[in-house]
């Protein structure tokens, strides 16, 4: 019955279904029907009430009864007084004459129902409000049943007062009240089955937009189609142009679960073909249509079946959904009448709207994890040192956890990529990684940066902007250089680590991050501890975990290792032939004592492939040597502008003085940022304030 569908898909019970999250929910029912017979029997008394009014007689007199042909039987539906033997065959009479009959003591009127569209009507609202191409749609002779409405029985009424025939014209006025009844009974059923019929769909395909598992989501979409049908089955029969197949999904009872057919065989493959519904029931003559081996295979009886196009939002066909077996009951016929049509095509645009976005969805994520890997493998950990690889052990291990990582080693060692080996080994691999140098950042910027500012909140505030911690939600934020921080920067940054909150300079919103920090310094923090110039609260509240990396002179032959690395990438980048490194070379990079560590190897490397063109490295290509303490060389630029008698003005002559100077410097302390400023008389973060305002890169 339509309140306890018994369809035959898998989990269709669905506190037992095996559903993932979201799930689709289950507080609504299908409203019950009553039948013609129970309006008939609540409504008659009424109306005779009425009649004996009229006649002003009483209802012991009357003798009335409502008969009704279902299919080849005779049925009675009501009755009061002594039951009429010849009922039927005069309700017959009635019906075949359509006029009032009379005979004995009896007259009889067919009942005329109001309100209900007859088949034709219905199938052509089906046509109207189906899917674009069933807007197309022509009855096919072929459907020799296609239309049919269910079993609506032909109903007669019988009426005899103080032992006569009622007169027709009370005999007419009753039938066409009681008529009415139906009719506007059966309307208002057919409202309400397809209010919940509709909310049923959007409530399904609210739930279908966030399913990433096709199969999860054809089985739903079916699931979806046989409650709202009332039938027993429904596939959905996806198109693979190229092989000239039909694949239908969920393929019930099916070995290997796949069922597939060639896209211009039987019904559904007539609806692929013509892009129009095509329905079928017993009775008729399926002539081969209907895939009877699949039928004896699972022991299954198709009766009844259904299928409508699946048509894109591009007009394209993308498939055929197929609905089997409607159910019989007092309303149905067991046959899928026009109404059904036009439900099932309705859900054919839900389903093809939630697996177009499936699939777009399944592109996007494919494309996003080529993006992710691409990223991950740009900057590898490389290295096969002992100490290397128990880093990338531990990594490994602290990866996918959330907890604080604070990365030690000294310049250039590798943080940043330690870090995002960290990063794309976790959980948050698809979330962004976000990389802040807290060092080259003053106090009153630095905390606009890591946490945004609202409009106006200082004179150069034109736009709400948000901050790294805002930025990196959902991902890592790497906080290099934490040991520069300023106190004021410190004590804001532990607040957002202990309250994972942000508040905007110049608001007053706390907005939620979920962003996980790794830090990393070439300080001893312990001893910035002791002099009070780094909160020991917040030491411990960011090494949780600490990684330390080695120096790259004592990795031994990693150092090797990693210039083939660089030499191949940057050949690469400049489609160059990738040289080989002699014994020379190789020897005096080993015996180097890479005071700038990896990121000076790196520069060294670059520098080689620029500038040097044979299959070959030599150790002079290397140019291994910085003379300790030496004044820059003029700038060549310069040099050449004054020998070429252009003379540049001195406020860019000495622009160009101090970048050379500055470059020197950093090159002859083998890129350690601390030591160069320290040669050069500033504080670190001051000389990261002077290459910005001479336009220098402050990154490698
Ligand atoms: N193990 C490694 N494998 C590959 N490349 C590396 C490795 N270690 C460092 N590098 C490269 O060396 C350069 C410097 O690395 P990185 O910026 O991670 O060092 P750092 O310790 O964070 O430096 P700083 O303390 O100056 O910020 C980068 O170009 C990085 O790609």
């Amino acid at each position: 019955m339509i309140g306890t569908p018994s369809h035959h898909l898998p989990g269709n019970d669905h506190k037992g279904a095996a559903l993932s999250s979201p799930v689709i929910p289950t507080s609504y029912s299908p409203p019950r029907q009553l039948s013609d017979d129970e309006i008939i029997v609540q409504k008659m008394p009424l109306l005779l009430g009425l009649v004996a009014g009229v006649q002003a007689d009483n209802l012991e007199t009357i003798r009335c009864g409502v008969v009704g042909q279902h299919a080849d039987r005779w049925q009675t539906s009501f009755w009061t007084g002594d039951e009429f033997t010849a009922a039927h065959a005069v309700a017959s009479e009635a019906i075949d004459r359509g006029e009032v009959v009379t005979k004995g003591e009896f007259s009889a009127i067919q009942v005329q129902t109001s309100g209900v569209p007859s088949s034709s009507e219905t199938a052509d609202a089906s046509r109207s409000t189906a899917s674009p191409s069933a807007t197309r749609t022509q009855a096919s002779a072929a459907d020799e049943t296609a239309g049919v409405m269910p079993g609506i029985p032909n109903l007669a009424l019988l009426l005899s007062i103080n032992g006569r025939p009622a007169p027709p014209a009370l005999l007419r006025t009753l039938s066409i009240t009681l008529g009415r009844f139906l009719g506007l009974h059966r309307d208002r059923q057919n409202d309400t089955r397809r209010l919940w019929q509709t909310t049923t769909m959007l409530q399904n395909a609210a739930v279908w937009q966030q399913l990433d598992d096709d199969d999860e989501l054809l089985e739903s979409v079916a699931r979806c189609a046989c409650e709202v049908l009332s039938c027993d089955r429904a596939t959905i029969f996806l198109w693979d142009k190229s092989r000239r197949r039909l694949i239908g999904r969920p393929a019930i009872g099916i070995e290997g679960g796949v069922l597939e057919v060639e896209d211009n065989a039987g019904i559904v493959g007539e609806v692929l073909q013509s892009r129009n519904p095509r329905w079928w029931s017993a009775g008729g003559n399926d002539g081969g249509r209907v895939n009877r081996r699949i039928d004896q295979a699972q022991k299954f009886n198709t009766h009844s079946l259904l299928a409508v196009p699946m048509v894109n939002s591009r007009d394209q066909i993308i498939g055929v959904f197929e609905a089997i077996n409607a159910y019989q009951d007092d309303h149905r016929s067991g046959a899928f009448d026009a109404a059904d049509v036009r439900t099932l095509s309705e859900l054919a645009l839900h389903a093809v709207v939630a697996i177009d976005s499936q699939r777009t969805r399944a592109n996007l994520t494919r494309t996003r994890d080529r993006l992710v890997s691409q990223a991950a493998e740009s900057n590898p950990l490389v290295g096969n040192h002992e100490l290397i690889r128990d880093l990338r052990t531990n990594a490994s291990k602290v990866a996918p956890t959330d907890l604080s990582v604070l990365i030690l080693g000294q310049n250039g060692t590798g943080k940043e990529v330690l870090a995002q080996h960290i990063h794309y080994h976790s959980e948050r691999r698809n979330g962004p990684f976000v990389a802040v140098n807290c060092a080259a950042l003053v106090e009153s910027l630095l905390e606009s940066e890591l946490f945004g500012h609202e409009k106006g909140a200082f004179t150069d505030a034109s736009g709400t902007r948000q901050g790294k911690f805002e930025l990196a939600h959902g991902g890592t934020l790497f906080l290099d250089e934490v040991g520069d921080m300023s106190p004021g920067g410190q004590a804001k940054l532990l607040r957002v680590l202990e309250e994972r909150v942000v508040v905007r300079v110049g608001g007053s919103q706390p907005i939620p991050v979920d962003t996980r920090v790794i830090a990393a310094t070439n300080q001893p923090l312990q001893d910035l501890i002791a002099a009070k110039r780094f909160r020991e609260d917040l030491f411990f509240r960011l090494n949780v975990v600490s990684l330390t990396l080695p120096p790259l002179a004592s990795r031994g032959s990693d150092v090797l290792m990693l210039a083939e690395h660089f030499l191949e990438r940057f050949c690469r980048q400049i489609g160059r032939v990738v040289p080989r490194f002699d014994e020379t070379s190789r020897r005096a990079m080993i015996m180097h004592p890479w005071p700038g560590n990896v990121r000076e190897l790196r520069n060294t490397i670059e520098r080689v492939c620029y500038l040097t063109s044979g299959d070959l490295i030599h150790e002079e290509d290397l140019m291994l040597r910085p003379i300790e303490g030496a004044l820059p060389s003029f700038p060549a630029t310069t040099m050449r502008n004054s020998m070429g008698g252009t003379i540049i003005n001195l406020n860019e002559a000495t622009r160009e003085f101090q970048i050379a100077h500055i470059e020197a410097a950093i090159m002859a302390c083998g890129g350690n940022m601390t030591e160069a400023a320290s040669k050069l008389g500033l504080h670190r973060s001051n000389l990261y304030r002077k290459m910005r305002q001479l336009g220098m890169s402050t990154s490698d």
